[in-house]
């Protein structure tokens, strides 16, 4: 249990041993956990009920401080499955009411004692209502979070390693999270039988995947549907990725600038589109595939950050409930004429989907792989590999 900030004797007044500094200088004061020290990222909040161990372990969220708008957080504990990446990549993260006694048959060890081990530093205690209206009212903010056991900080030196971080935006952060060396995927001991996923070895299909920060559910669907995945370094040439002969191409989520990565993505891509090979993108691949096809991005005030993010199918004409986590989001307006809308927010009309109107190239700004979060849209899977398929057929004949 984290304990409550402790009284003095004099005045009753509180000691705190977690500060959240913003760039504006505003200061929140909680009750540190996780690993002492301070890191400085951009603030975010995310909406879910549900899937924090997997929220803190999803790649996208590197060089950001996670604000959970729900106020009970960590009551399940922590466990070995709900990883999505092996290396926790998240700067910090804001509660609002003290971490309870984990209580779950898979809990493996305390939320706190998860965070102190990945090194992530945290604050609890601290009004996120009012944090998240902060946000809402002026932009995800620059911050830094601190927790000294002493309960001493230096708010003035906080403040000014918050000023002077440069921000998300013109930064790459898909090469520093990115994987060092080629593999196929084998990650079997994360397998998730409860929720019905197969473990297969028919290898069908063989997927090549970008990795620019790939969540690991993606990998599970994929092997899911018969494939064999190869995930390749995200600077890998076209060159390389063809000589591996695959049956198509997945651009996976992951965080920063899409502008930032595009600077070496963008040919890559544009290069495997020649091919004619089926393309499919998630996230920071769907933004960095809308670069490549003539595109924008541009950053985003808030952000969609929850699992309770309602996007139309325009071709479909329904309605799904996503799971979201991105801060940039491709421009609306001169869209290149081969490109179609094919999903759009019901928050605020941004886009969501596109495809190429002549080859078998889509991509969704929004996470159909889910964990957390509905698995409406888990159909998006399926959809490649029917355009796998039928690329595979032409080929024959
Ligand atoms: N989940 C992601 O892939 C995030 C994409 C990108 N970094 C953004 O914030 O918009």
């Amino acid at each position: 249990m984290i304990k409550k900030p402790k009284k003095t004797n004099s005045k009753n007044s509180q000691i705190y041993t977690g500060v959240l500094v913003l760039e504006n200088k505003k200061v929140f004061k909680g009750i540190g956990i996780g690993y002492q020290g301070s890191a400085t990222g951009e603030v975010c909040f995310n909406t879910s009920l549900t899937g924090y161990q997997e929220i803190i372990s999803d790649p996208s969220y590197a060089g950001q401080i996670i604000n959970f708008t729900f106020p009970h957080v960590g009551n399940v504990g922590t466990n070995k499955e709900d990883l999505e990446s092996d290396k926790i990549w998240t700067k910090g993260v804001v509660f609002n009411s003290e971490i309870t006694s984990p209580s779950n048959y898979r809990s493996f060890l305390h939320l706190d004692a998860w965070l102190k081990k990945n090194k992530i530093v945290g604050i609890t205690g601290l009004d996120t209502r009012s944090l998240t209206n902060f946000i809402r009212d002026k932009g995800a903010p620059k911050g830094t979070v601190a927790y000294s056991k002493a309960g001493k900080f230096n708010i003035s030196k906080l403040t000014n390693s918050t000023i002077k971080w440069h921000g998300l935006k013109n930064l790459d952060l898909a090469e520093k999270v990115t994987t060092l060396k080629n593999y196929v995927w084998k990650g079997f001991k994360t397998w998730k039988k409860e929720i019905g996923y197969k473990k297969n070895n028919k290898n069908l299909f063989h997927v090549v995947a970008i990795d620019y920060g790939i969540k690991k559910n993606i990998l599970r669907y994929f092997s899911n549907l018969n494939c064999r995945v190869t995930v390749v370094s995200c600077k890998t040439s076209a060159e390389k990725i063809l000589a591996l002969k695959p049956s198509g191409i997945f651009l996976s989520n992951g965080p920063g600038d899409p502008a930032a990565t595009g600077k070496y993505a963008i040919k890559i891509i544009k290069d495997l589109i020649k091919k004619n090979l089926p393309i499919f993108g998630i996230c920071l691949g769907h933004q960095i595939l809308a670069l490549a096809l003539g595109a924008k991005t541009k950053k985003m005030k808030l952000g969609h950050r929850g699992a309770n993010h309602p996007v139309k199918n325009l071709i479909h004409d329904k309605v799904e409930i996503t799971s979201q986590n991105h801060g940039f989001e491709v421009i609306k307006e001169n869209l290149p004429r081969n490109i179609e809308v094919t999903h759009k927010s019901l928050f605020d009309n941004s886009i969501e989907g596109i495809k190429l109107k002549n080859k078998p190239v889509f991509s969704v700004q929004y996470h159909p792989e889910s964990n957390p979060g509905p698995q409406d849209s888990v159909y998006l899977f399926q959809e490649f590999i029917n355009n796998i398929k039928k690329n595979v057929k032409k080929k024959r004949s």
